[in-house]
């Protein structure tokens, strides 16, 4: 990837005319995360590379990201199984807002910590406004990216979720079997997607917090903040169904519905 890049921060200056002073003060910068090994998947066809509407995964992400006149700077998080292949996009398409792409962890949790170092190093305020973004949701709406970045005006954490139209049962491990321990009001049940957001400070914080505990692992970031830093309140950002996660290839016919609508829309 061509190294003259605008350092991260950069683009708070050249934010859209339509940025507000909040964010011409601090970055809005979207961590896109595209480090892992889609074993759900196809462990030899990167997800977060499959064309879906003619389009990578990331591709779409990155796009989604790149179109937001919030969205100062994207950081693209990746592995080596993709990293030459993503780059090259970038160089491709040219993704101005893109200030690096660095090289993710084991787990999610670990690729969020790379991130959360880079961004210190690059000397990010700490009122900066991260979204931390699935890569392989490659379908999340402008309004949901507006309405994430919006949401910490109020508060110092956020997630896009969606009601759970499913019943959702608490389960434990008992002699070999799997029983119910609880089933919560359907009516405080979420589903929780991304973007995800945090003032850099507050996401920091969390993170050294969680780092000292090795058993910890987080299947987002938002459990970070709710489980070591208990007296944060974490807002909801209504997210939709179009928002999917690719996770098994059983998600492709899905994904490419939602893709051609999204392109017959865009016409
Ligand atoms: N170490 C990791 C693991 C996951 N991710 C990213 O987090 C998002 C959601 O993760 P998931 O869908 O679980 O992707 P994989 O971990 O690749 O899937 P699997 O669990 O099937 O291996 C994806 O964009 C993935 O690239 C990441 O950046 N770093
Ligand atoms: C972050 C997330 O998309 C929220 O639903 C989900 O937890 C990611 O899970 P994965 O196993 O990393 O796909």
């Amino acid at each position: 990837m061509s190294d003259e890049r605008e350092p991260l921060g950069e683009g708070m200056a050249m934010g859209a005319p339509s940025v507000d002073a909040d964010a011409r003060r601090a970055p809005v910068v979207a961590v896109i995360l595209a480090a892992g090994f889609g074993t759900r998947f196809d462990p030899m066809r990167p997800k977060q590379l499959v064309s879906v509407g003619g389009r990578p995964v990331i591709a779409w992400s990155i796009d989604a990201f790149e179109a937001n006149p919030r969205i100062t700077d994207i950081l693209v998080v990746v592995n080596p199984q993709v990293r030459h292949a993503v780059e090259r996009l970038v160089d491709e398409r040219g993704y101005p807002k893109v200030r690096a792409v660095i090289d993710g962890g084991e787990q999610r949790f670990d690729s969020t910590v790379n991130a959360l170092r880079m961004l210190d190093s690059a000397g990010i305020p700490d009122d900066a406004r991260l979204l931390i973004h699935d890569a392989v949701r490659p379908f999340v709406g402008q309004s949901v990216i507006t309405a994430c970045v919006a949401s910490l005006d109020g508060y110092a954490a956020s997630t896009v979720a969606v009601a759970s139209t499913d019943t959702v049962l608490v389960t434990e491990e008992s002699e070999g079997s799997r029983l119910i321990t609880s089933v919560p009001d359907r009516s405080l049940m979420y589903r929780a997607q991304t973007p995800q957001a945090f003032r850099f400070a507050t996401l920091r914080k969390a993170y050294e917090l969680a780092s000292r505990d090795p058993g910890f692992t987080p299947t987002d970031d938002t459990r970070v903040v709710v489980d070591y830093l208990p007296h944060t309140d974490v807002a909801i950002v209504p997210g939709d169904d179009t928002n999917i996660k690719i996770t098994t290839r059983e998600d492709m016919p899905v994904a490419e519905r939602i893709a051609a609508r999204i392109l017959v829309g865009s016409r």
